[in-house]
């Protein structure tokens, strides 16, 4: 029995047999090196779970909650909550990492209820509620993701029935602003209806929920197929499904689209849940999943139209994924954007194109196409680090403002009203 069982049963069993623990992960000379720690230990019963743990040399292990953990000596040194290490006012670390010896072990461990004590060399004493290591810990993270979503198709969405959120409720009460976010959380798209259709009215939702990315659009754009700039957004054809802004190095975390006026045909707004689509590559075909997550490429911006000059590269991977746990958290897709492509072998090219065919043929997919015509007064909020939106061609006179949203800042308000983001 390597591990300490903190059930009244065991930890009596384990007096009895105090100095006869065994760790058979360990050579000799550490055993010696361990063995007053055996001695020493004392065990608590915690209410409803059982604990194990054991001191290994480099590292040390604990079974709590169903999981097995294992921490590094420097990482519990250095997450410390003292008020030495820690300042919990403003949640900040005062702690040198730097000054913590990378060799550093503790010189005692104890249980108490749900709390484990480490004593280090110097006396200092870090203490961890076995909750917090739970959350806190790899193991812990990796069975979790970072945001809860709902993949969808068109026939999902659509029989998801979101309801939209009205606008007064939307600037004036935080459980519609709160009911507007959990939806754009989950689908990656929502709608505020009853806008009056203006500019001005489209900007003060946006400052709603986050801070506006003035990009070189400007803060709100207001635009017309006039080929004002040197982009195919400014004209009347028909745009194949995209996201913006592939050809930054973060590319603009959601758009705001609002149609003040469209006299005339077509001109549909298209939607397509890149993560729902990259989620069948990754189960029809993984390995090319993993290359469209790996292989990096630029998307490039060159505009020289009247008084805009730019040169715009970004450079990154169509799908990013959190390494721990595979979680998608970006796609970069844009055809007409895609710069060339020199950061990869021939061979990998051909691999990449495959790969790259394979997703397109699952963001082509007519049931995964959800389409709507924007109207005045409905504003449509889109992720676009993860949904992809396009538009049918269009006649007449048509007029669209809107504008580009800070990520951080829209988690910012998700979080603060007790989303999970
Ligand atoms: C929305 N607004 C018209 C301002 C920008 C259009 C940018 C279009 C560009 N091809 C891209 O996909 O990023
Ligand atoms: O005209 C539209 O509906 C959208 C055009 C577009 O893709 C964009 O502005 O980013
Ligand atoms: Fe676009």
């Amino acid at each position: 029995m390597w591990y300490h069982r903190l059930s009244h049963l065991q930890s009596r069993l384990q007096d009895l047999l105090k100095g006869g623990v065994i760790y058979p992960a360990l050579p000799q000379p550490n055993f010696k090196s361990l063995l007053p720690l055996a001695v020493h230990w004392h065990h608590t019963v915690s209410k409803s779970l059982t604990c194990a743990w054991q001191q290994h040399e480099d590292h040390f292990e604990l079974k709590y909650a169903n999981t097995v953990m294992r921490f590094d000596y420097v990482w519990l040194r250095d997450h410390c909550r003292s008020a030495s290490c820690y300042n919990s006012k403003t949640h900040q670390r005062s702690l040198d990492t730097a000054s913590v010896d990378l060799c550093i072990k503790p010189k005692n461990i104890r249980l108490d209820e749900t709390t484990l004590f480490f004593t280090w060399p110097d006396g200092h004493v870090t203490k961890y509620d076995l909750n917090w290591l739970v959350k806190n810990s790899y193991e812990g993270q990796k069975q979790k993701v970072i945001q809860p979503r709902i993949l969808w198709n068109a026939e999902i969405y659509q029989q998801a029935q979101v309801p939209s959120v009205d606008c007064q409720s939307f600037l004036e009460t935080n459980e519609g602003l709160k009911k507007f976010l959990q939806n754009f959380l989950l689908y990656g798209i929502a709608f505020v209806e009853n806008v009056p259709p203006t500019q001005e009215h489209t900007e003060k939702l946006a400052e709603r929920i986050s801070l506006i990315r003035e990009t070189i659009y400007g803060r709100m754009w207001y635009f017309t197929s006039d080929f004002s700039r040197g982009d195919t957004a400014y004209t009347k054809l028909a745009l194949d499904r995209h996201t913006d802004t592939t050809y930054f190095q973060e590319p603009c975390g959601i758009q705001v689209f609002h149609c003040l006026k469209h006299e005339g045909t077509g001109g549909r707004t298209l939607l397509v849940d890149g993560f729902y689509a990259a989620e069948q590559v990754l189960q029809k075909a993984p390995e090319e999943f993993e290359l469209l997550s790996k292989v990096p490429l630029k998307h490039e911006y060159i505009e020289d139209v009247g008084e805009c000059h730019n040169h715009m590269i970004g450079v990154g991977p169509v799908l990013n994924i959190y390494p721990w746990n595979k979680e998608l958290y970006l796609i970069r897709y844009n055809n007409y954007d895609r710069a060339v492509i020199n950061t990869v072998p021939y061979d990998v090219v051909h691999r990449w194109y495959t790969a790259h065919r394979t997703l397109t043929i699952e963001l082509r997919r007519p049931e995964n196409e959800f389409w709507v015509k924007l109207k005045p007064g409905r504003v449509l909020f889109i992720d676009n680090w993860r949904v992809l939106h396009g538009r049918e061609c269009f006649t007449g006179y048509r007029q669209l403002c809107g504008c580009y949203l800070t990520r951080d800042d829209v988690l910012n308000t998700a979080r603060l009203l007790g989303l999970e983001a």
